[in-house]
């Protein structure tokens, strides 16, 4: 535990969908190296705390921010920030797999054609290693230059993992990445999430409990309080959180008994 360094600190943050306001509150740390899980009922903040990692929220159009999002030492919400950057070093999976209508090859290379030029050799190389980051290589060595569509749910999801990757970002945010999975395709993202520990940081929300405690090391309880407001209501080891949490309500729901 001591040697666990914060990759991400988050302090008093809270936001706000035009004058609504859907997070209060929230300070955290997400250590380097580690799974965070961002656990807790619908309607909570989940997916919008996370999307305030690399300021992708506010793509949803008038939003307000309070607070701080530190990252490498500066606070991502200073308007001196480059926003592409940020989103390379902050990459993101989303909850439905969303490849481009590309070739395979072209859905890995994208983020590198668009950051500088590279050769082509060079190309390759970074398109066949994300792919074999993302568990996917062996099986589509052989049809790379086949479209991503034709390509199953849970391997268009590992290409987007593996999109993700090829611009070796610092942190990868992944919003309920299997709910549209079955469960084979779960189970080898999970495996992934495993195997990718060691390259990177994770923070992911999942509305599965049995999930958060198989692939995470730490994880955030997030519930509303009366006023529907999402905050943080307990932090902690996973371990800790599922076997002996110290609020009542994140006992009642990982219990089940609510939620
Ligand atoms: N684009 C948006 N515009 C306005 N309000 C939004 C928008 N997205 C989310 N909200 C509201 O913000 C609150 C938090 O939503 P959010 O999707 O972050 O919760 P969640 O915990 O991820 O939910 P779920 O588990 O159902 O996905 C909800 O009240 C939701 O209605």
């Amino acid at each position: 535990m001591s040697n666990l360094i914060p990759a991400i600190k988050v302090k008093n943050l809270s936001f706000y969908y035009s004058k609504s306001k859907a997070i209060e509150g929230i300070s955290m740390d997400i250590y380097q190296n580690q799974v965070t899980a961002i656990i807790g009922p619908s309607g909570c903040g989940k997916s919008t705390f996370i999307k305030t990692l690399n300021r992708i929220s506010e793509l949803e159009g008038s939003v307000k921010v309070e607070g701080s999002v530190e990252f490498l030492g500066q606070n991502i919400y200073n308007s001196r920030i480059n926003l592409n950057q940020l989103r390379r070093q902050i990459g993101m999976v989303f909850q439905k797999p969303n490849p481009f209508s590309m070739s395979i090859y072209e859905n890995v290379a994208y983020g590198m054609r668009i950051s500088r030029r590279r050769s082509p050799t060079e190309l390759d190389e970074i398109v066949e290693s994300a792919l074999k980051d993302a568990a996917l290589w062996d099986e589509v060595k052989d049809k790379l230059n086949k479209s991503a569509l034709g390509l199953s749910g849970g391997q268009q999801q590992r290409l987007c993992i593996a999109r993700a990757l090829a611009v070796k970002p610092k942190i990868l945010l992944m919003d309920e990445p299997c709910s549209a999975l079955d469960p084979i395709a779960t189970m080898k993202v999970e495996e992934l999430i495993h195997s990718l520990r060691s390259q990177l940081t994770i923070a992911i929300v999942t509305h599965n409990m049995q999930q958060a405690t198989r692939v995470s090391d730490f994880t955030a309880f997030f519930s509303t309080d009366e006023s529907r407001i999402g905050q943080m209501v307990e932090f902690g080891t996973t371990e800790q959180i599922f076997n002996n949490p110290l609020d009542s309500r994140t006992r009642d729901y990982v219990s089940g008994r609510f939620g």
